[in-house]
């Protein structure tokens, strides 16, 4: 059965996987496509039940920026335009936009017309979330004003006998009080879907897309036994059973007792599953090595020797799965977007790849949805609600030169901490929590002696995303036993401090 279709023009906003997460949060299967293919006769061949235009970077007025045909506008076809999509809007279809002298920016105080469609059932003053410089200063006939804030006459508009609908703020961010819900009656009020999609529906769908790229080749799916590859490799299984193997690199820089604990979940599973011992390997490469960037490049690099490496027992291998998702993939500078960091899996992928193609069936989804599909497809709870383990492991929270004894002493103290948040039932709490090896040594006393040894710190954060992320409040009878028992029982480390910083301005992990 094919669901009904919401196709997401993207202009190169900022938000435009958001816009889809929403539109799913919805029930709707959407797509988003560049606007370079968004024809009026491509759409046209889609059959779509409604249009959405992201924000972007341009101005419409400039020379060169992202254009959209007219006829678009007449299909037949309801449109919601967002910021940029939203001036597009007015721009073609003869309205007039201009920079603004005072641009918008951030919570904007913002009141609304009641009988507009979108707005139905809401309430008529709220915030919402702006960024824009140009503003839409005359409407396109036909149209009427829905919105307005205090700089911003046009704030949304619409004509509601062509279906034409448009929003200068982000309803897709949390920041925009019932944005979510505007999207819906655009959904449900404006184009009448049905609400026909379910995270079943994206897992059947994706089995099917494996299947047919695949056809009788074979996978290697890099499974970490985090969330985000048990998850694929339960897809993959689905789809194409026999021709996949997993491979689980124990790189000597895991958490204390993974690589077992991996290998005995795995085990059980009906698929191929091999464990490669990889320590030497990793650490003999990453010795001597300072600089964050360059420890990831090297293990980015290094995964995929041994995956080559692996595949060659195997025989001819065409494709490397992995648990790539969403998060991964805008931080490591996907298309305009500044590197963050390069996750190891996309910006620390070397040039040169011995496999043909590179499947990555979880590649638009965040993390919570991740887990909603995991539980669709029958994965255990524990596996589910892991917390994320970073693929570089413990490399990115050992400050400066990693040695074998400085993991050793980190793999201890981590142990401690989430032993005793697990302890106190925080865990599910707590969305990731880790202990971090400073590169730095104090002063301290014990049993009357000085003491010159390591500060750990202990990082716990609450998130939905992993996007942006605030320090996790965790009582301060739990810290002062956790930093107890890691003092008397870890040894080399005679100082813990508690990182009290969000993300941004700092991030999850310290490197
Ligand atoms: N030790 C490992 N062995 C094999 N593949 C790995 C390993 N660590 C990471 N990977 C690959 O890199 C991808 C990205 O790692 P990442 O940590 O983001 O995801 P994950 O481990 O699957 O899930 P989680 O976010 O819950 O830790 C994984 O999905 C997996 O394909
Ligand atoms: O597989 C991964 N490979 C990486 O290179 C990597 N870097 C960060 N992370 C995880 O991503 C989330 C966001 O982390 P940051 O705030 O530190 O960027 C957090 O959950 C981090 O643990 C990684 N995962
Ligand atoms: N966020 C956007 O889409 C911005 C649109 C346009 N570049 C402006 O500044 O108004
Ligand atoms: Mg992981």
């Amino acid at each position: 059965m094919k669901n009904e279709l919401v196709l997401v023009i993207d202009f190169g906003g900022q938000y435009n996987q958001l816009i889809a997460r929403r539109v799913r949060e919805c029930h709707v299967y959407c797509e988003v496509i560049p606007y370079t293919q968004a024809t009026a006769a491509e759409i046209q061949k889609r059959h779509p039940i409604g249009i959405i235009f992201t924000g972007g970077p341009n101005s419409v007025y400039e020379e060169g920026a992202p254009k959209i045909e007219r006829e678009v506008f007449s299909l037949g076809i309801p449109v919601l335009g967002i910021c940029y999509g939203a001036q597009l809007m007015a721009h073609v279809l003869g309205g007039t936009v201009k920079t603004a002298e005072t641009r918008e920016y951030g919570k904007t105080n913002t009141f609304f017309t009641p009988d507009c469609k979108l707005f139905s059932g809401l309430p008529q003053e709220a915030i919402t979330w702006m960024s824009h410089t140009d503003y839409i200063a005359a409407l396109p006939e036909g149209f009427r004003s829905t919105a307005h804030t205090a700089d911003c006459p046009v704030a949304a508009m619409d004509c509601a006998e062509k279906n034409l609908y448009a929003m200068q703020y982000h309803p897709e961010v949390l920041h925009t009080e019932n944005g979510t819900a505007m999207l819906k009656n655009f959904l449900y009020e404006v184009c009448g879907v049905s609400g026909d999609w379910t995270m079943g529906n994206y897992a059947q769908r994706a089995i099917e897309e494996i299947r047919t790229r695949v056809g009788d080749g074979k996978v290697l799916l890099a499974l970490s036994g985090g969330v985000d590859s048990s998850v694929a490799a339960a897809l993959l299984a689905k789809a194409v059973g026999s021709q996949l193997t997993c491979i689980f690199v124990d790189h000597g820089l895991m958490r204390k007792n993974e690589g077992d604990e991996v290998e005995a979940a795995f085990s059980k599973w009906d698929i191929n599953f091999v464990r490669v011992n990889a320590q030497e390997r990793f650490l003999s490469r990453l010795a001597g090595v300072n600089e964050p960037e360059k420890k990831r490049k090297i293990i980015g690099e290094e995964f995929i020797r041994v995956f080559e490496d692996e595949a060659k027992k195997i025989g001819r291998v065409d494709f490397l799965a992995q648990g790539t998702i969403y998060p991964d993939v805008i931080e490591s500078g996907a298309g305009d977007a500044a590197v963050i960091k390069s996750h190891h899996n996309v910006g620390g992928l070397p040039d040169y790849v011995d496999f043909k193609e590179i499947i990555e069936p979880l590649r638009l989804l965040f993390k919570d949805e991740v887990r909603a599909l995991g539980t669709e497809l029958g994965l255990a709870d524990y596996l589910v609600w892991r917390q994320p383990f970073p693929g570089p492991g413990l490399a990115i929270r050992i400050l400066g030169e990693i040695t074998a004894e400085k993991v050793a002493i980190l793999q201890d103290a981590d142990y401690i901490f989430r032993e005793e948040v697990a302890n106190a039932h925080l865990d599910r709490d707590i969305h990731q929590y880790f202990a971090v090896l400073t590169n730095m040594r104090s002063v301290g006393v014990m049993g009357d002696e000085r003491t010159y040894d390591y500060t750990l710190a202990l990082r716990g954060v609450t998130t939905t995303d992993f996007m942006t992320a605030d320090f996790a409040r965790i009582p301060y009878d739990l810290l002062q036993k956790v930093s107890s028992r890691i003092i008397n029982e870890v040894g080399s480390i005679n100082r813990i401090v508690y990182d009290i910083t969000s993300k941004p301005p700092a991030t999850i992990e310290w490197e």
